[in-house]
């Protein structure tokens, strides 16, 4: 469903992604895992078109996307969260999924001056959205909570929720678990097998391993930019470079 050849890319001097080429396929849980500044980031923007590669390919769902813009990539279905998600605080939960799908919308100016149809049709899908994704995510009890009164948690189950609101097919989720405790990781891990089962395409970043562990079909290992491995749970964790580079003894196959 998704995929890079040689996807490359230098800042200057420095090479963050190296010849990346790789595969996550339809209805899977993929994970991207390595050391800090291996470059997993920088192949999520690479992917949603925040970044142009230096050279290499994407190609998503059997289209070349390459050097696509962001909005061009999301409205094929490529879907991202980021590490920390900014929201409006003095704003509702609902209202700030409300604002985020609105700026998808059609209307214009002049049928917010003149009320039309439009505008009207336009809200009312608009918060039928955002009430589906709330529902999903489990969030509906803090809809109308102010989103500077919700826990770390909560703003991540936002973060899935704006994500899903534009409809993707894949969605990349960058630490979907950072700065939560181990039992609300449970609970966002059983939120990303619920992706899944609504036939959704998942890859994420993430260095709690307990959780990709258990989550993943597939993992890709970064190091220094470099894919040092590709394969399954157990694969990776008895994969000697990898234990070298990143995952210590801890996680050597038994
Ligand atoms: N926009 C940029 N300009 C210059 N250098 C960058 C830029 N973005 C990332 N880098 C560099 O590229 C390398 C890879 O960074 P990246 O954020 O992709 O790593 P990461 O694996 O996501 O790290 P972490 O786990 O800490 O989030 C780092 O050396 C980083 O400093």
């Amino acid at each position: 469903m998704l995929e890079a050849h040689g996807l490359t890319k230098c800042f200057g001097g420095l090479t963050a992604v190296r010849d990346v080429t790789t595969s996550f396929e339809k209805n899977r849980i993929n994970a991207i895992i390595g050391p800090n500044g291996a470059g997993k980031t920088t192949f999520f923007n690479l992917v949603s078109g925040y970044h142009k590669p230096t050279s290499g390919r994407i190609v998503f769902d059997g289209q070349d996307v390459t050097g696509l813009r962001p909005d061009q990539v999301a409205k094929l279905g490529v879907a991202r969260t980021f590490q920390s998600t900014n929201l409006f605080d003095q704003a509702t939960v609902l209202d700030n999924l409300i604002v985020g799908h609105r700026l998808r919308t059609t209307s214009t100016f002049w049928d917010v001056v003149f009320n039309t149809r439009r505008l009207r049709e336009d809200e009312h899908r608009c918060r039928a959205k955002a009430e589906e994704v709330l529902d999903f995510v489990g969030l509906s009890s803090v809809a109308h909570h102010l989103a500077a009164d919700i826990s770390q948690e909560e703003r991540k189950r936002v973060a899935f929720a704006l994500a899903l609101a534009t409809d993707p097919k894949i969605v990349l989720l960058d630490e979907p678990a950072g700065g939560v405790n181990p039992e609300e990781t449970l609970g966002l891990a059983e939120l990303i097998r619920k992706m899944i089962r609504k036939g959704l395409t998942v890859c994420l970043i993430e260095h709690k391993m307990d959780m990709i562990m258990s989550l993943a079909d597939k993992i890709v290992v970064l190091d220094h930019g470099e894919m040092i491995a590709e394969g399954t749970p157990a694969e990776i964790r008895s994969n000697q470079r990898v234990i070298e580079a990143y995952l210590g003894a801890d996680y050597a196959a038994a």
